[in-house]
């Protein structure tokens, strides 16, 4: 018989493997070190449920919300009538002004009104950028052994904060350098922004107490969510306030430190998100602000060897970029780990409509997807395929209400109720602009609405609807990031044959619709339509993903696919160690069989 001595604290016994078991089932439910392990993680569990995890609430800012608006305004003119905010580089305890010091500066205009400038933003130099990441080193190891509660803490700490004392000055920033309107501004900086943080804590919660689900007599398995060993070098789109908080935040409630680039176009945002993190309690150095030129910031950062990962949204033809220069590194043996590379990047999003559509809903919808903000989401509508039987009625609507859209600008007092505003800058303006030329003189394109552009004052674009017979054209492939929609309206009979076409003719597959009311018409394209969208929708717009309701990212050259607003990302930025302690001491080296 095998034996086994059992040490410390427990009689020194020789037992037969069954009362073994049931010697340490009796322990384990008493009081050895399991059983702490699993009432610490219990008392962990109890005060870790945030507070009211549920979907923040949108306000309406209907005509009867009269405080609010009040509140807007106010915070729009705080935000404007002092001149442009100066806005520093932060690395660990210092702040470095462009004033006080010889860095360049960058000037955050308003999109609906280019000759306000909104802040004079520092740009980082090459040095900067090294003790960034000298800071984000030297807070890493308090900050992984800060207690989860109060890591947790911080960020539910800053959603309260938005959602209270900073949700006017959060949604008039947004508005003024973003070029949304109150209602965009309130589903991305307050609501989208605000679940982030909330929701990230309860997943993370989730996945500290999946623990390997045996440990045989005498053992005790567990798992250990370490952070990466490194910083994570966070790279943020302009175009939503709360994915740059959730690129930054979720990988900092794990325990990581980060160095964060935000977009030029979203530095306003950003910057009083960070001011905000601050005043939640995020110790310094754990996210570094780093607004500087993108090439040079990103190549200090990611030839540092404590690069551990990006984290990454906004297009795909930037994330090849930083891929490849990752790559590059890795193979010539720079990092000490492979890197984690998450990005989530553009799209060329459809609707079907089949002839089984309830039609007045597809046609508002897509509005709604393709225009709503202008059509800069990575989510907007921007190709509908419609059923050559329900087309009449389909286009009257859509095109009877897309006529009552008037780009205006939404952070000016005139503009604030207004459904669209300018697009982001002048360079987006410009490939627009040249989208609509091709348009105006190419003979498979026909203009159905739209076509008007001007920039003397705000970056406006006219939402633009384009149709074509021609299935494999350009306008059918190519992300705008704008608002022109692309329209192809196909034989009823042809159903099946146009969504694998749409499956075919681009390599995104971020976002798409099916508008229908036959089941089988639905069954089909959830099949044919499997790998097209890493977020589907039947009877509903491309666009509007709602934390812990649809994780969101998509595939194929979408992105890697970890699903913000769901637990797995949050696994991306953790390095999983297995623990097996052992409280039996060998007496032999025998096994039973060597007898
Ligand atoms: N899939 C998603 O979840 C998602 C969400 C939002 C936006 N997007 C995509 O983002 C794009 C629009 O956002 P954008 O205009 O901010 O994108 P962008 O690619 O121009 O910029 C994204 C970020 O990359 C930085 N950057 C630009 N060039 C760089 C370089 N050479 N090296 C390192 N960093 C560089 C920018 O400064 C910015 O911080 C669209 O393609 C859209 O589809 C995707
Ligand atoms: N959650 C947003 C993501 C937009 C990306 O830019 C949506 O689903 O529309």
């Amino acid at each position: 018989m095998t034996q086994f001595r059992v040490s410390s604290t427990v009689p020194k016994l020789l037992l037969g493997s069954r009362a073994i078991s049931a010697l340490w089932a009796h322990r384990i439910a008493a009081s050895s070190p399991h059983a702490n392990y699993k009432r610490t993680v219990a008392q962990l569990s109890a005060p870790l449920v945030p507070p009211g995890l549920k979907n923040e609430p949108i306000k309406s800012f209907g005509k009867e919300s009269t405080v609010d608006w009040d509140l807007l305004r106010e915070s729009i003119i705080k935000l404007t009538d002092n001149g442009p905010l100066e806005i520093p580089v932060i690395v660990g305890d210092s702040e470095i002004y462009a004033a006080s010091s010889n860095r360049l500066v960058y000037n955050q205009h308003n999109p609906g009104n280019h000759a306000q400038i909104l802040a004079n933003v520092t740009q980082a130099n090459a040095e900067d950028v090294r003790v960034a990441v000298e800071a984000s080193s030297a807070a890493k190891e308090a900050w992984l052994n800060t207690p989860f509660v109060d890591r947790a803490a911080v960020f539910l700490k800053a959603a309260d904060l938005i959602s209270t004392k900073y949700r006017y000055t959060m949604l008039a920033a947004t508005m003024l350098g973003q070029g949304k309107n109150v209602y965009q501004a309130e589903i991305d900086c307050i609501a989208e922004l605000v679940d982030f943080f909330r929701f990230n804590v309860k997943y993370a919660q989730e996945l500290y107490s999946q623990q390997p689900i045996e440990s045989t007599p005498g053992v005790w398995n567990r798992a250990e969510y370490r952070p990466l060993e490194g910083f994570v070098y966070a790279v943020t789109p302009f175009n939503f306030t709360a994915i740059a908080a959730n690129l930054v935040g979720a990988p900092a409630l794990m325990g990581n430190t980060v160095v964060w680039k935000p977009s030029s176009y979203a530095t306003l945002s950003n910057y009083i998100l960070f001011r905000i993190l601050q005043e939640a309690g995020l110790p310094s150095g754990v996210i570094n602000f780093v607004p500087g030129e993108p090439n040079m910031v990103t190549d200090e950062l990611i030839n540092d060897p404590r690069f551990a990962s990006l984290h990454y949204t906004g297009s795909t033809a930037v994330f090849l970029n930083l891929y490849a220069k990752i790559t590059a590194n890795l193979t010539s043996g720079k990092y000490r780990d492979f890197p984690r590379i998450i990005g989530e990047t553009g799209g060329k999003n459809f609707h079907v409509v089949h002839e089984s559509a309830a039609v007045e809903n597809a046609a508002l919808n897509t509005l709604r997807g393709a225009f709503e903000y202008q059509g800069q989401k990575c989510s907007a509508t921007s190709r509908v395929y419609v059923s050559e039987s329900v087309w009449p009625k389909f286009s009257q609507i859509l095109l009877e209400n897309v006529s009552k859209l008037i780009p205006t600008n939404t952070s000016a007092v005139k503009g604030l109720q207004s459904f669209i505003g300018p697009v982001i800058h002048e360079n987006s303006f410009d490939k627009l602009a040249d989208v609509i030329d091709q348009a105006q003189t190419d003979p498979e394109l026909e203009i159905l609405y739209g076509g008007q552009y001007d920039k003397k004052q705000g970056y406006f674009v006219q939402p633009t609807v384009v149709r074509t017979s021609n299935l494999e054209h350009d306008f059918l492939k190519r992300e705008f990031f704008g608002p022109v929609l692309t329209v192809h309206v196909f034989k009823d009979a042809e159903y099946e044959s146009i969504l694998e076409s749409i499956d075919s003719n681009t390599n995104y597959a971020l976002t798409g619709s099916i508008f229908a009311n036959s089941r089988t018409a639905i069954r089909l394209a959830e099949e044919k339509l499997r790998y097209s969208a890493g977020n589907f929708y039947i009877n509903d717009k491309s666009t509007g993903a709602v934390v812990g309701q649809q994780w969101f990212g998509g595939a194929r050259m979408s992105g890697t696919n970890d699903k913000a607003g769901g637990s797995n990302i949050l696994t991306r930025f953790t390095s999983i160690r297995n623990v097996k302690e052992n409280f039996y001491e060998l007496a032999d080296y025998k096994y039973p069989s060597n007898f």
